[in-house]
């Protein structure tokens, strides 16, 4: 599609859930839909750190909120790594508060762009079109579909495979709820886009797509990694948290497919025994490794951990993952199995090494390893997947992946198509 030929008229409003899981992927979306024409604004809820040089193709706002608003979102906002959010956030308030500051002062928002003559053709609700964008895989989204139909009764009884929220529902019983109100406009939103591209998830992607016109426009993951679509496209969504510490330049002293890459993403919380656990495991395997622990897990690991280590690893508290993850060096990647963090793997064609904490990672964790081949479970041993014969096979069916995401977000790709297709109509309709 020739991005000159659209109206600038056509104006989106992109609003993210404020945690990074969320922001990354749509702030990629935001600035795909702003290449092919259209205007964008995106929303955000804080004063959360996002690279601002990525920001020339759209434009950022701050919806700031009320000082009680304040307190309670600070959470998930860009101080996050100060407390431990799994156990904060979840209690429900949270995501009441922020349902709270939509509805109150997001029409004041609108009101105020319509003044400034930039009239607002999508959004969800308030009388103009309206897209959801769902930022897990298509496979976990199936399941709180039928979650929420009824058709899977919960609690679930053999649990190991399904997002936790399904079959542990004592614990979290507010996030259940959320993730089954995504569907409560399913039939009324006139789009609805997923990060995954229809190759990998085939068959689940074909039963969704029976029930609803569902667009698979991912990997969401900038140019210079994969598909090469925009020019220059490589800051990627926001930084919890700024790190002196130089993870690329260790990385470059080391050889190809050395290191093993470890990180939970930005809300994992690993019990203390799986710290040590870890801590020795990745000792003894006597492989390099680059670990990011968070500050406030930094007293989870072993006491004297790092300096005994310190030849073959680097802990820090944050780094620019993609960056990392398409690394020459980097050999494997030991994840919580977060969806950004899979796909990202995935698309840069990185084996895994799953170890799912709960929520949907249960369920990328099954995908890894039993669907996509690219990945075991921290049970198999590390040595195995970095030089083993299994781990060549994961290897080969890493590139494969790797090579599938590329052309799904390239010109004339699946999900490029799903992007014009959108882009196209939504300019029809305005006119
Ligand atoms: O040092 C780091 C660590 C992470 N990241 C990025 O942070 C994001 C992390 O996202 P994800 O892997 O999805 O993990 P979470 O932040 O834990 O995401 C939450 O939200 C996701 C989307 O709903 C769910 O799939 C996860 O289970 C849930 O924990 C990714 O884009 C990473 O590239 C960095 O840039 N640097």
């Amino acid at each position: 599609m020739d991005n000159k030929e659209i109206a600038p008229k056509t104006h989106v409003l992109v609003i993210p859930f404020p945690g990074q899981g969320h922001i990354n992927p749509l702030i990629q979306f935001s600035k795909r839909l702003a290449f092919k024409g259209l205007k964008v604004t995106l929303v955000i809820f804080s004063d959360m750190e996002v690279h601002q040089t990525q920001f020339s193709l759209i434009k950022i706002e701050t919806i700031s909120h009320n000082s009680e608003g304040d307190n309670k979102t600070k959470c998930l906002d860009g101080s996050n790594p100060k407390g431990d959010n799994k156990t904060k956030c979840l209690d429900g308030s949270f995501f009441k508060n922020f349902q709270d500051i939509l509805s109150t002062k997001l029409p004041e928002f609108i009101a105020k762009q319509t003044k400034d003559g930039s009239l607002v053709s999508c959004i969800v609700e308030f009388g103009v079109a309206g897209a959801s964008f769902f930022t897990q895989s298509c496979a976990v989204t199936a399941i709180y579909y039928n979650v929420n139909e009824g058709k899977l009764k919960i609690p679930v009884e053999k649990p190991s495979e399904l997002p936790s929220f399904v079959y542990n529902t004592k614990d979290y019983p507010f996030v259940l709820k959320i993730v089954c109100n995504q569907f409560s406009n399913f039939r009324e939103a006139d789009w609805i886009f997923i990060n995954t591209f229809n190759m990998l998830e085939e068959e689940v992607m074909n039963w969704m797509t029976s029930i609803r016109a569902i667009k698979a426009i991912g990997p969401t993951i900038p140019s210079v990694y994969v598909g090469k679509q925009l020019e220059d496209d490589k800051e990627y969504g926001c930084t919890l948290l700024n790190s002196n510490i130089d993870c690329v330049g260790w990385l470059n002293s080391k050889e190809t497919g050395s290191v093993v890459f470890v990180s939970f993403g930005s809300a994992a919380a690993l019990r203390e025994e799986q710290f040590t656990e870890l801590a020795w495991g990745l000792k003894r395997s006597n492989r390099y490794f680059l670990w990011v622990v968070g500050k406030t897990e930094e007293i989870k690991l072993p006491s004297n951990f790092v300096q005994e280590t310190s030849e073959k690893g680097l802990v820090v508290p944050w780094c620019p993952q993609l960056e990392v993850l398409a690394h020459k060096s980097v050999g494997c990647f030991l994840t919580h199995c977060g969806w950004n963090s899979t796909i990202e793997a995935l698309s840069l064609g990185v084996p895994m090494i799953a170890m799912p904490q709960w929520t949907d990672q249960t369920t990328n964790a099954k995908f890894i390893t039993d669907v996509w081949k690219v990945g075991e479970e921290i049970e198999l041993c590390i040595k195995e997947i970095m030089v083993g014969e299994k781990g060549s096979e994961m290897r080969n069916n890493s590139d494969r992946w790797k090579k599938l995401a590329n052309e799904a977000v390239d010109t004339g790709g699946s999900s490029d198509k799903s992007i014009d297709e959108f882009v196209e109509k939504l300019v029809h309709m305005s006119g």
